[in-house]
Protein backbone atom coordinates (compact mmCIF):
# COMPACT_ATOMS: atom_id res chain seq x y z
CA UNK A 1 0.00 0.00 0.00
CA UNK A 2 1.76 3.66 -0.93
CA UNK A 3 1.72 6.24 1.86
CA UNK A 4 -1.31 7.95 -0.49
CA UNK A 5 -3.41 5.42 -0.10
CA UNK A 6 -2.29 4.71 3.25
CA UNK A 7 -3.50 8.32 4.04
CA UNK A 8 -7.16 7.90 2.29
CA UNK A 9 -8.19 4.63 4.03
CA UNK A 10 -7.69 6.83 7.38
CA UNK A 11 -11.91 7.64 6.86
CA UNK A 12 -12.91 8.36 10.48
CA UNK A 13 -10.93 11.76 9.40
CA UNK A 14 -14.07 14.58 9.87
CA UNK A 15 -12.39 17.14 7.76
CA UNK A 16 -11.92 14.53 4.64
CA UNK A 17 -15.36 15.85 2.91
CA UNK A 18 -14.63 13.21 -0.42
CA UNK A 19 -12.56 10.32 -0.32
CA UNK A 20 -12.58 8.38 -4.06
CA UNK A 21 -10.81 5.15 -3.49
CA UNK A 22 -9.64 2.70 -6.92
CA UNK A 23 -12.49 4.32 -9.01
CA UNK A 24 -12.59 3.29 -12.53
CA UNK A 25 -14.81 3.76 -15.59
CA UNK A 26 -14.47 1.65 -18.48
CA UNK A 27 -16.79 1.77 -21.91
CA UNK A 28 -15.95 -1.24 -24.14
CA UNK A 29 -12.37 -1.08 -25.34
CA UNK A 30 -11.46 2.11 -23.68
CA UNK A 31 -11.13 2.96 -20.09
CA UNK A 32 -11.96 6.40 -19.18
CA UNK A 33 -10.89 6.49 -15.16
CA UNK A 34 -8.48 3.57 -14.58
CA UNK A 35 -7.87 3.70 -10.47
CA UNK A 36 -7.96 7.08 -9.23
CA UNK A 37 -7.81 7.71 -6.02
CA UNK A 38 -8.12 11.27 -3.87
CA UNK A 39 -9.82 13.13 -1.28
CA UNK A 40 -10.91 16.58 -0.98
CA UNK A 41 -10.79 18.27 2.51
CA UNK A 42 -12.79 20.55 4.90
CA UNK A 43 -11.90 24.57 3.40
CA UNK A 44 -9.90 23.19 0.42
CA UNK A 45 -10.32 23.97 -3.43
CA UNK A 46 -9.02 20.80 -5.12
CA UNK A 47 -8.23 21.50 -9.07
CA UNK A 48 -8.59 18.05 -11.48
CA UNK A 49 -6.40 19.42 -14.53
CA UNK A 50 -5.85 17.37 -17.53
CA UNK A 51 -5.90 17.23 -21.34
CA UNK A 52 -9.01 16.61 -23.38
CA UNK A 53 -10.14 13.04 -22.99
CA UNK A 54 -8.40 12.73 -19.63
CA UNK A 55 -11.10 11.16 -17.71
CA UNK A 56 -12.03 14.88 -15.53
CA UNK A 57 -15.75 14.92 -16.27
CA UNK A 58 -16.11 10.99 -16.27
CA UNK A 59 -14.86 11.09 -12.83
CA UNK A 60 -17.22 14.31 -11.81
CA UNK A 61 -20.50 12.67 -13.58
CA UNK A 62 -19.50 9.34 -11.09
CA UNK A 63 -19.51 11.71 -8.06
CA UNK A 64 -22.43 13.28 -9.30
CA UNK A 65 -24.09 9.56 -9.33
CA UNK A 66 -25.37 10.88 -13.14
CA UNK A 67 -22.75 7.67 -14.22
CA UNK A 68 -22.50 4.03 -12.28
CA UNK A 69 -18.48 3.40 -11.57
CA UNK A 70 -17.34 -0.10 -12.82
CA UNK A 71 -15.36 -0.19 -9.77
CA UNK A 72 -14.11 1.29 -6.41
CA UNK A 73 -16.03 3.85 -4.18
CA UNK A 74 -17.07 7.22 -3.60
CA UNK A 75 -17.99 8.92 -0.04
CA UNK A 76 -19.18 11.73 0.50
CA UNK A 77 -18.26 12.91 4.37
CA UNK A 78 -17.82 9.07 5.04
CA UNK A 79 -21.47 8.32 3.19
CA UNK A 80 -21.12 5.94 0.47
CA UNK A 81 -22.16 6.92 -2.33
CA UNK A 82 -23.24 3.61 -4.05
CA UNK A 83 -25.28 2.50 -0.73
CA UNK A 84 -26.64 5.51 0.67
CA UNK A 85 -26.74 7.46 -2.51
CA UNK A 86 -29.88 10.25 -1.38
CA UNK A 87 -28.28 10.77 1.98
CA UNK A 88 -24.61 11.57 0.01
CA UNK A 89 -26.12 13.38 -3.15
CA UNK A 90 -27.82 15.57 -0.27
CA UNK A 91 -24.36 16.89 0.37
CA UNK A 92 -23.47 17.44 -3.05
CA UNK A 93 -24.06 20.25 -5.86
CA UNK A 94 -22.46 21.49 -9.04
CA UNK A 95 -22.21 24.15 -11.41
CA UNK A 96 -20.84 23.53 -15.33
CA UNK A 97 -21.57 25.50 -18.76
CA UNK A 98 -22.93 22.36 -20.07
CA UNK A 99 -25.63 22.43 -17.80
CA UNK A 100 -27.06 25.58 -18.11
CA UNK A 101 -30.55 26.00 -16.57
CA UNK A 102 -33.56 26.52 -18.38
CA UNK A 103 -33.49 29.70 -20.54
CA UNK A 104 -37.39 30.06 -20.09
CA UNK A 105 -37.72 30.20 -16.22
CA UNK A 106 -36.52 33.56 -14.63
CA UNK A 107 -33.70 33.52 -12.13
CA UNK A 108 -36.05 33.50 -8.96
CA UNK A 109 -38.06 30.55 -10.48
CA UNK A 110 -35.11 28.43 -11.15
CA UNK A 111 -33.70 29.45 -8.10
CA UNK A 112 -37.29 28.13 -6.50
CA UNK A 113 -37.31 24.81 -8.80
CA UNK A 114 -34.40 23.68 -7.84
CA UNK A 115 -34.66 24.50 -4.25
CA UNK A 116 -37.32 22.61 -4.19
CA UNK A 117 -36.36 19.43 -5.46
CA UNK A 118 -33.35 19.92 -3.03
CA UNK A 119 -36.02 20.27 -0.45
CA UNK A 120 -34.70 23.27 1.24
CA UNK A 121 -35.84 24.75 4.82
CA UNK A 122 -36.59 28.70 4.30
CA UNK A 123 -36.58 28.53 0.78
CA UNK A 124 -37.51 32.14 0.44
CA UNK A 125 -35.06 33.54 2.86
CA UNK A 126 -32.45 31.30 0.97
CA UNK A 127 -32.95 32.95 -2.46
CA UNK A 128 -32.79 36.28 -0.74
CA UNK A 129 -29.54 35.78 0.35
CA UNK A 130 -27.92 34.19 -2.68
CA UNK A 131 -29.72 36.99 -4.75
CA UNK A 132 -27.45 39.18 -3.03
CA UNK A 133 -24.63 37.29 -2.32
CA UNK A 134 -24.02 37.05 -6.13
CA UNK A 135 -25.59 40.45 -6.91
CA UNK A 136 -28.13 38.73 -8.99
CA UNK A 137 -31.07 40.76 -7.35
CA UNK A 138 -32.07 43.54 -10.55
CA UNK A 139 -32.26 40.02 -12.33
CA UNK A 140 -34.78 38.58 -10.49
CA UNK A 141 -37.62 38.13 -12.34
CA UNK A 142 -35.32 38.16 -16.07
CA UNK A 143 -35.34 34.93 -17.89
CA UNK A 144 -31.94 33.19 -17.99
CA UNK A 145 -32.32 32.62 -21.41
CA UNK A 146 -31.42 36.48 -21.85
CA UNK A 147 -28.86 36.69 -19.31
CA UNK A 148 -25.12 36.96 -20.40
CA UNK A 149 -22.28 34.46 -20.04
CA UNK A 150 -21.11 36.04 -16.40
CA UNK A 151 -24.82 36.27 -15.06
CA UNK A 152 -25.83 33.06 -15.90
CA UNK A 153 -22.52 31.46 -14.46
CA UNK A 154 -23.38 33.69 -11.00
CA UNK A 155 -27.15 32.35 -11.11
CA UNK A 156 -25.63 28.34 -11.42
CA UNK A 157 -23.05 29.11 -8.92
CA UNK A 158 -26.03 30.62 -6.75
CA UNK A 159 -28.34 27.27 -7.95
CA UNK A 160 -25.27 25.21 -6.85
CA UNK A 161 -25.41 27.15 -3.28
CA UNK A 162 -29.40 26.25 -2.31
CA UNK A 163 -28.60 23.47 -0.05
CA UNK A 164 -25.51 24.48 1.08
CA UNK A 165 -23.79 21.44 -0.12
CA UNK A 166 -20.54 20.42 2.07
CA UNK A 167 -18.94 19.40 -1.64
CA UNK A 168 -19.28 21.94 -4.41
CA UNK A 169 -18.46 20.17 -7.58
CA UNK A 170 -17.28 23.12 -10.45
CA UNK A 171 -16.56 21.82 -13.94
CA UNK A 172 -14.75 24.82 -15.67
CA UNK A 173 -16.62 27.40 -13.71
CA UNK A 174 -15.64 30.34 -15.43
CA UNK A 175 -15.05 29.61 -19.23
CA UNK A 176 -16.75 31.99 -21.74
CA UNK A 177 -15.92 34.74 -18.98
CA UNK A 178 -14.23 37.89 -19.18
CA UNK A 179 -10.70 37.94 -17.11
CA UNK A 180 -12.53 40.74 -14.68
CA UNK A 181 -15.48 38.50 -14.19
CA UNK A 182 -14.16 35.44 -14.01
CA UNK A 183 -11.45 36.91 -11.12
CA UNK A 184 -15.21 37.83 -9.58
CA UNK A 185 -16.24 34.34 -9.50
CA UNK A 186 -12.63 32.99 -8.37
CA UNK A 187 -13.33 35.27 -5.17
CA UNK A 188 -16.55 34.51 -4.48
CA UNK A 189 -15.07 31.02 -4.85
CA UNK A 190 -12.26 31.28 -2.62
CA UNK A 191 -14.80 32.85 0.36
CA UNK A 192 -17.55 29.98 0.15
CA UNK A 193 -14.45 27.75 0.40
CA UNK A 194 -12.66 29.34 3.14
CA UNK A 195 -15.73 30.51 5.34
CA UNK A 196 -17.78 27.75 4.58
CA UNK A 197 -18.08 24.07 6.00
CA UNK A 198 -16.81 22.31 2.70
CA UNK A 199 -15.01 21.51 -0.09
CA UNK A 200 -14.66 22.31 -3.57
CA UNK A 201 -13.47 19.82 -6.53
CA UNK A 202 -12.97 22.05 -9.34
CA UNK A 203 -12.03 21.68 -13.20
CA UNK A 204 -9.94 24.19 -15.46
CA UNK A 205 -8.26 24.60 -18.02
CA UNK A 206 -6.14 28.10 -17.34
CA UNK A 207 -3.43 27.48 -15.49
CA UNK A 208 -3.39 30.74 -13.93
CA UNK A 209 -6.78 30.64 -12.86
CA UNK A 210 -6.09 26.86 -11.04
CA UNK A 211 -2.67 28.43 -9.34
CA UNK A 212 -4.68 31.14 -8.03
CA UNK A 213 -8.00 29.30 -6.54
CA UNK A 214 -6.44 25.68 -6.07
CA UNK A 215 -4.77 24.65 -3.08
CA UNK A 216 -4.05 21.48 -4.69
CA UNK A 217 -4.03 20.35 -7.88
CA UNK A 218 -4.33 16.30 -9.30
CA UNK A 219 -2.98 15.48 -13.15
CA UNK A 220 -5.16 13.14 -14.85
CA UNK A 221 -4.28 11.37 -17.68
CA UNK A 222 -4.99 8.99 -19.84
CA UNK A 223 -7.44 8.21 -16.78
CA UNK A 224 -4.86 8.29 -13.93
CA UNK A 225 -3.22 10.42 -11.44
CA UNK A 226 0.21 11.29 -12.34
CA UNK A 227 0.90 14.35 -10.00
CA UNK A 228 -0.34 15.77 -7.53
CA UNK A 229 0.93 18.81 -5.29
CA UNK A 230 0.45 22.37 -4.78
CA UNK A 231 -0.06 24.13 -7.79
CA UNK A 232 2.46 27.10 -6.87
CA UNK A 233 5.52 24.67 -5.72
CA UNK A 234 4.83 22.21 -8.04
CA UNK A 235 6.67 23.76 -11.41
CA UNK A 236 9.64 24.15 -9.85
CA UNK A 237 9.79 21.25 -7.95
CA UNK A 238 9.82 19.52 -11.77
CA UNK A 239 11.91 21.81 -12.91
CA UNK A 240 9.33 24.28 -14.94
CA UNK A 241 8.54 27.96 -14.90
CA UNK A 242 5.23 27.68 -15.02
CA UNK A 243 2.24 25.24 -14.09
CA UNK A 244 1.14 25.97 -17.76
CA UNK A 245 4.90 24.27 -19.15
CA UNK A 246 4.58 21.65 -16.80
CA UNK A 247 0.97 20.88 -18.24
CA UNK A 248 1.98 20.61 -21.51
CA UNK A 249 5.22 18.67 -20.65
CA UNK A 250 2.64 16.05 -18.77
CA UNK A 251 0.60 16.02 -21.65
CA UNK A 252 2.98 15.31 -24.19
CA UNK A 253 5.32 12.92 -22.45
CA UNK A 254 2.83 11.07 -19.67
CA UNK A 255 4.59 7.68 -20.23
CA UNK A 256 7.73 9.99 -18.35
CA UNK A 257 6.11 10.86 -15.51
CA UNK A 258 4.36 7.59 -14.64
CA UNK A 259 7.45 5.76 -14.39
CA UNK A 260 8.69 8.58 -12.39
CA UNK A 261 5.90 8.26 -9.96
CA UNK A 262 3.73 10.39 -7.80
N1 LIG B 1 -20.24 7.33 -23.08
C1 LIG B 1 -19.01 7.11 -23.49
N2 LIG B 1 -18.72 6.07 -24.30
C2 LIG B 1 -17.45 5.82 -24.71
N3 LIG B 1 -16.38 6.57 -24.37
C3 LIG B 1 -16.62 7.63 -23.57
C4 LIG B 1 -17.92 7.95 -23.09
N4 LIG B 1 -17.80 9.06 -22.30
C5 LIG B 1 -16.50 9.40 -22.29
N5 LIG B 1 -15.80 8.55 -23.06
C6 LIG B 1 -14.33 8.60 -23.28
O1 LIG B 1 -13.72 8.64 -22.00
C7 LIG B 1 -12.57 9.47 -22.04
C8 LIG B 1 -12.64 10.53 -20.95
O2 LIG B 1 -13.63 11.50 -21.29
P1 LIG B 1 -13.98 12.76 -20.36
O3 LIG B 1 -15.16 13.45 -20.98
O4 LIG B 1 -14.13 12.31 -18.97
O5 LIG B 1 -12.67 13.63 -20.50
P2 LIG B 1 -12.37 15.10 -19.95
O6 LIG B 1 -11.08 15.00 -19.22
O7 LIG B 1 -13.54 15.64 -19.24
O8 LIG B 1 -12.13 15.89 -21.30
P3 LIG B 1 -12.41 17.44 -21.72
O9 LIG B 1 -11.33 18.26 -21.11
O10 LIG B 1 -12.30 17.38 -23.22
O11 LIG B 1 -13.80 17.81 -21.27
C9 LIG B 1 -12.48 10.03 -23.45
O12 LIG B 1 -11.58 9.24 -24.19
C10 LIG B 1 -13.90 9.87 -23.98
O13 LIG B 1 -13.91 9.72 -25.37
Amino acid sequence: MSVHEAKINTIADPDIILSVRHLRKQYSATVAVDSVSFEVRRNEIVGLLGPNGAGKTTTINMILGVLEPSAGEIEIEGIALAKQRTRALARTNFAAVYAPLPGNMTVYQNLRFFGLIYDVAQLNARIETLLDQFELRRFRDTKCGVLSSGEQTRVSLAKALLNAPQLLLLDEPTASLDPATAQDIRRSIRDIATHGNGGILWTSHNMYEVQDVCDRVLFLSHGRILLEGNPKTLPGEHGVASLEELFISLAREPLAYAESGR
